[in-house]
């Protein structure tokens, strides 16, 4: 992997103003995605994803705001600020403009793929009209030229009779049907990268199956690049080349997936594990304990130690970065959990936490000052 990556985002941060106070969605977060590579972005609702993903499209709107890091994609710069002279932040010169993105990047070069086609595809219009429109907009083809590619795309990913289907709406198509109408829209202009936030969540786990293996399929044709969003383990196990672990706007973990699965390094990780439903284990879940606390008021230390079997005293003081914890075949094993002996902190000698002293610790910590949006009543 020494090739440079198609896109590299580094230390990114987005932030939403609230009445109650800033959501850290994303606070600092770094990986890359390689040509050709399956990247995942695993971790429970509310982690970031999603407003990573958006991130990464410039497509975060008021209250919220990009506001640190650098994005850049094959060389170009979708997102950096510098230092201005008064003692503020500035968009680098080199940032692509608003126009620019929508022109030339998104669609084009990065597609992205939603959870719900419903809120992609428009119900007055025919699915193939649709697709026939986006492809004659965004390459320069005749209508009819665009409408037999808008069919070849249709069949590609696996639509059967595409003739036939391309006069029908999408309410006449079932909602793994329409999946496969969007990842046609996505690969329509040939992106190298695509986006896609828990395009599988919403179906069936065999239809799901069928689109993983679809796109599995299309991604070897094609080569392109993925940035896969979920919360499914299994999804990850599935289809990821390498993955990054999200936990409350954090990456805790990045690894190559077997390294991940075989080799797990963040407590957080561990727990999203056991909690996975396996073909081999009885029907008895293991629910990682307590909820993820608010990205508006995150604990101190290490954000994860509240709910983490392993945390002791110092977890509550030290605030970990993630760190390089084995070097492996396919790249850097990386995790934020100071348990690692590269971290050099104390663990070994610091006292473990039992399950009451976390929350005491914590709510000791925080600062009177801040806005809280439980009222505390979780300390009690
Ligand atoms: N418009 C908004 N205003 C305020 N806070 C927001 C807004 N959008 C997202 N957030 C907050 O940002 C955090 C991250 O949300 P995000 O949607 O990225 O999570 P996610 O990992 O995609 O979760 P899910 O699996 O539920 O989709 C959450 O705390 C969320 O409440
Ligand atoms: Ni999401």
């Amino acid at each position: 992997m020494s090739t440079e990556p198609l896109l590299c985002v580094e230390n990114l941060q987005t932030q939403f103003h609230t009445k109650s106070g800033i959501v850290r969605a994303v606070d600092g977060i770094s990986f890359t995605v390689h040509e050709g590579e399956i990247v995942g972005l695993v971790g429970e609702s509310g982690a970031g994803k999603s407003v990573a993903s958006m991130s990464l499209l410039r497509l975060i709107e008021s209250p919220g705001e990009i506001v640190g890091g650098e994005i850049t994609y094959k060389g170009e710069t979708i997102f950096s600020l510098e230092d201005d002279t008064d003692g503020g932040r500035r968009e680098r010169e080199a940032m692509l403009a608003n126009d620019e993105i929508r022109r030339r990047i998104r669609g084009n070069e990065i597609a992205m793929i939603f959870q719900d086609p419903m809120k992609s595809l428009n119900p007055v219009f025919t699915v193939g009209g649709q697709l026939r429109e986006f492809i004659e907009l965004n390459r320069d083809l005749s209508g009819s030229e665009a409408e037999t590619e808008a069919i070849r795309m249709l069949r590609e990913v696996g639509i059967p009779d595409p003739e036939q289907r391309y006069g029908e709406y999408p309410h006449q198509f079932s909602g793994g049907m329409r999946q496969r109408v969007l990842i046609a829209m996505a690969l329509a202009c040939e992106p190298s990268l695509i986006i896609a936030d828990e395009p599988t969540t919403a179906l069936d786990v065999t239809v799901e199956g069928q689109i993983i293996d679809l796109v599995d399929d299309l991604q070897d044709r094609y080569g392109t690049s993925f940035l896969w969003v979920t919360h499914d383990m299994g999804v990850v196990a599935e289809i990821c080349d390498r993955v990054n672990v999200m936990y409350l706007g954090e990456i805790v973990e990045q690894a190559p997936v077997d390294d991940l699965f075989y080799d797990t390094s963040h407590p957080y990780t561990a727990a999203l594990l056991e909690s996975m439903p396996r073909p081999d284990r009885a029907t008895e879940l293991e629910p990682i304990e307590g909820v993820m606390p608010e990205a508006i008021d995150p604990p101190s230390g290490c954000r994860f130690h509240p709910r983490c079997p392993d945390a002791r005293e110092v977890c509550t003081r030290v605030h970990p970065e993630t760190k390089t914890v084995a070097e492996t075949e396919d790249g850097p094993h990386r995790a934020a959990c100071v348990k690692h002996d590269v971290f050099d902190v104390g663990y070994d000698e610091s006292v473990p936490l039992e399950s009451g002293e976390k929350a005491t610790v914590e709510s000791a910590e925080s600062s009177p000052n801040q806005p809280s949006t439980d009222g505390g009543g979780a300390h009690e």
